[in-house]
């Protein structure tokens, strides 16, 4: 479809770094384009136009521009490009997650909303979140009395996946009743490759002549790999929760603090419900903190603005891809302070009330997004990293493997952002043994 000429008077495009002929600016993006992104903003602005190989992109680490994109002009900004990997991994795009804006996502997003994640669903699944919580301490407990390191990242990855696959699926894949230790193994190959590719700037996204070589295979790769967005919900609460225990174990005054919040909230002579989770101020300043420093979507997914724009001025043309950097809004200097620091204290309100984690009118975080393509399953996400979160910080005490002094926080880049090393950490339990059972 072709649009009318905008009426804008000026064509002036943000500013944005000088560009190669056929390429643009394709080539300064390297394995890391999230800190990339980051130091164009630094330097051009805060909103920053590229070309990429033959298509127009923008990208921004700044609150009010986020909000301006994301919220003022929703209606715009609302649909998602048809990369190769959305094509090949969600079904030709038929999924909710990387559908164009459109009657198909439409409907889809209505069957999330009113029939997959409602509260009243929700609600209904308490009993197995409990059984899950359970067999995560029991698990954990076991593995505890071998004096060995656990790994976490095993730990927590089967927690999320039972959660998400027993309230979407109905299906258990990890523990009891489970589909067996190969079935869930191949499962989370699968989507953490998927959630490699997605994020991948892939150079035959941008350049149709790459298409051709494909030298890397990674487009056989992305139709080998198609999976549903299942893996949305497994991967980010579970790369959440990883981050989450790999800061406090790093930090062991937050996790003393955490422990003496729950105990003096839950005591020591029962597990923590999920009733007690509104009343865990400081841990949930901790989840606020993860959130800032290691946002699940660095990049959230990729939107596309459906028709020509402006936005402060500049000239912003239909199809733009927008690559909203929470990463780099988490570490904006010019509104957060010591970047590099883990420091939960900051989110704590001054007047006592409850620390909002899902959304904040500030956009200074954004773990879920804002506007038409905000992510549907926020309310089940938070539950899930403060339940595990409570549960393992309550019954154990964390520290790193012997030999180790503190714990390695390097990234790897993806759709979803996890360490580049699973998190191993040697728990000793803090309760007594009745409480376990
Ligand atoms: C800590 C956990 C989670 C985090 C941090 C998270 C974060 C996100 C982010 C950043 C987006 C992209 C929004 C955008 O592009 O503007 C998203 C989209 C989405 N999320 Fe989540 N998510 C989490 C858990 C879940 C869960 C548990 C579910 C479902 C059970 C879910 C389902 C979805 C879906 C379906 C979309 C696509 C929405 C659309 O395009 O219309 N997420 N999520």
């Amino acid at each position: 479809r072709r649009w009318p000429k905008s009426k804008t008077k000026t064509k002036t495009l943000p500013p944005g770094p000088p560009r190669l002929p056929i390429f643009g600016n394709l080539l300064q993006l390297g394995q890391q384009p999230h800190r990339d992104l980051a130091s164009l903003c630094d330097k051009y602005g805060p909103l920053v136009y590229l070309r990429l190989g033959n298509v127009d992109a923008i990208t921004t680490n700044d609150p009010d521009t986020i909000r301006e994109i994301l919220l003022g002009q929703d209606d715009v900004f609302a649909s998602r490009p048809r990369t190769l990997a959305a094509v090949h991994l969600a079904y030709g795009c038929g999924d909710v997650a990387l559908a164009p804006f459109g009657p198909q996502w439409k409907r889809m997003r209505r069957i999330c909303m009113e029939q997959l994640l409602t509260i009243k669903r929700l609600d209904s699944f308490s009993k197995q979140r409990e059984e899950e919580a359970q067999h995560l301490v029991q698990d954990v407990w076991a593995q505890s009395r071998t004096g060995k390191p656990i790994d976490l990242r095993e730990v927590l990855g089967g927690f999320s996946m039972n959660n998400v696959t027993r309230m979407l699926l109905g299906k258990q894949y990890f523990g009891a009743g489970s589909s067996g230790p190969q079935e869930a193994a191949e499962f989370m190959h699968i989507t953490h490759e998927l959630f490699r590719l997605l994020g991948l700037i892939y150079l035959g996204d941008y350049l149709p002549f790459w298409r051709w070589i494909d030298p890397l295979g990674c487009e056989r790769k992305m139709m080998e790999v198609g999976k549903d967005m299942i893996a949305a919900a497994t991967d980010t609460s579970a790369v959440t929760n990883e981050w989450a225990m790999a800061e406090v174990i790093k930090n062991p005054n937050v996790l003393r603090k955490i422990q003496e919040e729950i105990d003096s909230v839950v005591g020591r002579e029962r597990m923590v419900k999920e009733s007690d989770l509104t009343h865990l101020n400081y841990l949930r300043c901790v989840v606020r903190e993860t959130f800032r420093m290691h946002p699940a979507g660095p990049l959230l997914i990729p939107h596309e603005s459906l028709r020509p724009t402006t936005i402060q001025g500049f000239h912003i043309p239909a199809q733009t891809r927008v690559f909203i950097n929470t990463h780099a809004l988490g570490r904006n200097r010019k509104i957060w302070a010591d970047v590099d620091e883990f420091r939960p204290e900051r989110h704590w309100p001054a007047d006592g009330s409850r620390v909002e984690i899902s959304h904040g009118a500030d956009f200074k975080i954004l773990p879920f997004s804002a506007g038409k393509r905000k992510c549907p399953g926020a309310p089940l996400g938070v539950t899930l990293v403060l339940m595990a979160l409570a549960r393992l910080f309550h019954c154990f005490n964390w520290t790193p493997p012997d030999g180790e002094t503190t714990i390695d926080t390097t990234e790897v880049y993806g759709m979803t952002m996890p360490k580049a090393r699973p998190l191993l950490a040697v728990a000793t339990p803090r309760l007594a043994d009745h409480t376990y059972h």
